[in-house]
Formats: structure tokens, sequence, C-alpha cells
């Protein structure tokens, strides 16, 4: 991998950096306040606190920003020296335009947008990308692998595509770690232990993601395979199913994420 430059090391970022170096990343300067953030990677990479440290004649093939979008007006025209003529911007940062970023960075920069996921931290996140105006085929063909070394990658035909992937994809292991949380309180509820609780409901959404991934059965196809008529399964799915339950509850959800995304555009 050519060098990189990782502007914000926290969850996202940290889990991009751990999959570069497991993919041969030998020059990675990482710019991150907390030195807590980068104590892992010690001896691994370039740590500077702020840009300003950054080695004079550090010539990124590509800089990753991976700091919350609410950080990136003070920081964004500070990075405007590594925007330059042939260098790849690559952003994880929710809502962020390519417009936005790019009269942020100096005007000069090819940005890629990009949204992954949390279970990067295991290899096994999902991205959907998107390349903005100017970017070749070798910085796309870079994006990609920087992307791909932390799970799969989509790349969408639209920007605007992003602020649904944002809520669909981008915050979905929220809402799966939202269902282990309610089996694991709704199991104490029926006089379960907490211990068997909590290992039941963390095994039974690990087991299913597993098996989801595994087969090749629709979502709907695998679901109806627990329910068994007129058994168990069915009483309970009578309640989330009803249309004014997860059906409506879910589209009103990804639908206030969405627009939250669009709003983080500004
Ligand atoms: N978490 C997630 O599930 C996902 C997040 N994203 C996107 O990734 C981005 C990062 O999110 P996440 O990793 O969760 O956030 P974190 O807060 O964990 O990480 C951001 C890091 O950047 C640091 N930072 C702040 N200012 C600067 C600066 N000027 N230069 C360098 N580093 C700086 C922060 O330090 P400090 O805390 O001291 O401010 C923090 O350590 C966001 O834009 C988010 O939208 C995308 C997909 C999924
Ligand atoms: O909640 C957020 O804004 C970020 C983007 C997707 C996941 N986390």
């Amino acid at each position: 991998m050519p060098p990189l430059l990782l502007v914000g090391c926290g969850k996202m970022g940290g889990a991009m950096l751990e999959g570069w170096l497991e993919r041969g990343a030998e020059q990675v300067v990482v710019v991150e306040p907390s030195s807590e953030a980068t104590a892992g990677f010690a001896g691994r990479v370039t740590h500077c606190a702020a840009v300003e440290q950054i080695p004079a004649g550090f010539t990124p093939a590509a800089m990753v920003l991976a700091i919350k979008p609410q950080q990136a007006d003070a920081a964004l025209p500070t990075l405007s020296r590594f925007a330059r003529e042939g260098a790849l911007a690559v952003s994880i940062m929710a809502g962020k335009t390519i417009a936005g970023m790019t009269g942020a960075l100096g005007g000069k920069a090819q940005v890629v947008r990009a949204m992954p996921n949390t279970p990067a931290a295991v290899r096994q996140g999902f991205t959907c990308a998107f390349a903005g105006p100017g970017v070749n085929p070798a910085q796309r063909a870079l994006a990609d692998e920087l992307l791909s070394a932390i799970g799969e990658t989509a790349w969408l035909e639209e920007e605007g595509q992003l602020d649904a992937v944002t809520a669909v994809s981008g915050g979905g292991p929220a809402y799966v770690f939202l269902l282990a949380e309610l089996l694991e309180a709704a199991a104490i509820e029926q006089g379960l232990p907490p211990a068997l609780a909590r290992q039941m409901a963390r095994r039974t959404v690990a087991g299913s993601g597993a098996l989801l991934s595994a087969s090749q059965e629709d979502a709907a196809q695998l679901r109806r395979n627990v329910t068994s008529p007129k058994g168990t399964t069915e009483r309970a799915l009578n309640v989330l199913m009803a249309a004014e339950a997860w059906p409506r509850l879910m589209s009103q959800a990804i639908a206030a994420a969405t627009t939250r995304s669009r709003e983080l555009a500004g």
C-alpha cells in the first residue's frame, strides 16, 4: 500500500487502520489528538496530535477523513496541502458532501465519499462508496483497496444514495445490537437468569447473522423456517409484524436517520 494519512483514529478510523496494517500498509501517518486512541498502534504508525506535526515532505497517496462531521469545518482547511493534484481524499463522514469537502480542502481534491459500518472491526464491514468528479481509475482502485480491507464494498451511481445508506447499513449494527439488548431484557422478564439471558441473546443474534451470511435464502424464508404453523414464534411475530409495530417503526426510524444525514451536509 502507498503512504497514507489517516485523520481521526476513533472507532471507525481505528478499525480501518487495523485492516490496512493487516494488508501490509507500512507508511501511515495518523493525526489524532488523543494518544489513548492510537496507543494500540504504537510502533506501527507515525502518530501526530495535530496536523502541524505531520513530518515535512510527507506526501500521502490518499488521506482518509474519519473525524466527526461536526469537526470537518475546522479540520479540512488545515489539510489543503495534502489535497494536491493526483492525491485522493476518502471521507467516511456522515452527511458531508463531496462538493462541500472539495471546497473546504481548497478545490484541488479528488474525493471518494464512503459509508462503512462497525463490523469493520472484525473485517466484516459493509461499505458503500461514491467517486466524485475527477477521481481516476487508479484512485478508485486505491479507495476500493482501502475500503475492502475492512469487509465488502459496493460502489454507488449517485452520491445522494449515501444518506439512505448511512441510515441503513451505517447505523444498522446499532439496531441489531438494540435487538440483542431487548431480547436479553425480555428473557430476564420471563424469569431466566441474567447470565443465561445475555448469553442466549448474543448467541441468537450472532448465530442468525452467520446463518444469513452463509445462506442463499431470503431473510423472509429464513424467518419462515423458524415459524411453525400455530406454534410459539407465530404468536410473537403476530405482535412484531403488526402494521403499526416493526414495519412502521423501522420505516420511520430509517426515514429519520436519512433526514439527519441530509442535515449534516450543511
Ligand atoms: N461509528 C460508526 O458506526 C460510523 C461512523 N462513521 C463516521 O465516521 C466518522 C468517525 O466516527 P467515529 O469513529 O464513530 O467517531 P470517534 O469520535 O470515535 O472518532 C473520531 C476521532 O477523531 C478525533 N478528532 C477530532 N478532531 C480531530 C482533528 N482535527 N484531527 C484529527 N482527529 C480529530 C476525535 O478526537 P476527540 O474525541 O478528542 O474529539 C476522535 O478520536 C464520523 O464522521 C461518522 O459519521 C461512518 C460509519 C459508521
Ligand atoms: O450515527 C452516526 O451519525 C454515524 C453514521 C453511521 C453510523 N454512525
